[in-house]
């Protein structure tokens, strides 16, 4: 399903965030979100899982205003790793899986009970309340999908397989490792089983090789997928296209390695880069430099 993100401002308190944003994801493609810290990236992407509600502009999924859909119909076609999860989940791993099956459960929807109501409560009730499950204290595995269908049992334990988290379910998501809840927040994403996946930094805690294991994951998955990230080898090794967002604007867009020129790595990072050939594939990496703060200023530009 493809995205077009047109014209998109947003606004708080009266200050504009984010300026006339543009962009589109063609169907399976993965489009990458770069720029310095406070350019922009998650404000955008919290327009396009619907956390914020434009100032201006519209988020088109398959060419359906986003904004105007009912929110479970938009979480059937898209979910979201934000870049921090507010929610404390007082829920064993399994539990937390089960709520991307949420949108797909028949019967009441938010406010009702069941799993939305349980979701609901975990979000905001259960902060603070102290209530963690160890490793294998927290029921059975497939948690609360108890009631669940069979088939959504099989897509949850698929989902947590395919980030390597299987051996996970039973702890208590409170426990787990900044890395390891990185992982599960994926799972949940996955199980979801959505046309579009909104990430926000998803190699945020984790270590070189879950890093390199989550993108493979997202790239194969033949989702439509819209990230943020800020390894810029990364993000021009994993993704068909790049925006570049400096101060709100979209200041550059195309193929990574057209993109990432070093004059471009110059005026919007404020770093020297240079490229090199990886020995084995051949694949061009950037190695930077930090560029003298006074030449990057005397740029009129900064980082
Ligand atoms: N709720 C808010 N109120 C006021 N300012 C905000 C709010 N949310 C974001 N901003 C500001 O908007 C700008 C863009 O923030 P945003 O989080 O989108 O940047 P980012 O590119 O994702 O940054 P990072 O790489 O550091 O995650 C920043 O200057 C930030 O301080």
């Amino acid at each position: 399903m493809r995205v077009d993100i047109n014209d998109l401002s947003v606004e708080i308190a009266g200050n504009r965030l984010v300026h006339d944003i543009t962009l589109a994801a063609e169907e399976g493609q993965v489009v990458g979100l770069v720029g310095p810290n406070g350019s922009g990236k998650s404000t955008v992407l919290r327009c396009a899982y619907r956390a914020l509600r434009p100032a201006a502009g519209t988020v088109l999924l398959g060419g359906e205003d986003l904004h105007a859909m009912a929110a479970r119909a938009g979480a059937r076609r898209l979910a979201a790793l934000p870049q921090e999860s507010s929610a404390e989940f007082d829920f064993t791993v399994a539990e937390v899986v089960a709520m991307g099956r949420l949108p797909h459960q028949r019967g009441p929807g938010p406010g009702g009970g069941g799993l939305w109501g349980k979701a609901l409560r975990g979000a905001g009730g259960s902060r603070g309340s102290g209530r963690s499950r160890g490793a294998g204290s927290g029921g059975t595995g497939s948690g609360s999908l108890g009631h669940a269908s069979l088939d959504a049992r099989r897509i949850c334990a698929d989902a947590l397989a395919r980030v390597g988290a299987a051996h996970l379910a039973n702890q208590g998501f409170l426990t787990l490792s900044g890395g390891e809840r990185q992982r599960v927040l994926i799972a949940r994403a996955l199980a979801q089983q959505p046309r579009v996946l909104v990430l926000d930094e998803p190699t945020n805690h984790l270590d070189i090789a879950h890093q390199l294991d989550v993108l493979a994951l997202v790239r194969d998955a033949g989702l439509t997928v819209l990230a943020a990230l800020h390894d810029l080898n990364l993000a021009a090794g994993h993704c068909d296209v790049l925006y570049v967002i400096a101060r709100g604007r979209i200041v550059a867009s195309g193929a990574p390695h057209d993109v990432l020129t070093p004059q471009l790595l110059a005026d919007v990072f404020g770093v020297r880069a240079h490229r090199v050939r990886h020995p084995e594939t051949g694949a061009v990496h950037l190695l930077f430099d930090r560029l003298d703060r006074h030449d990057h200023q005397e740029r009129g530009t900064q980082p």
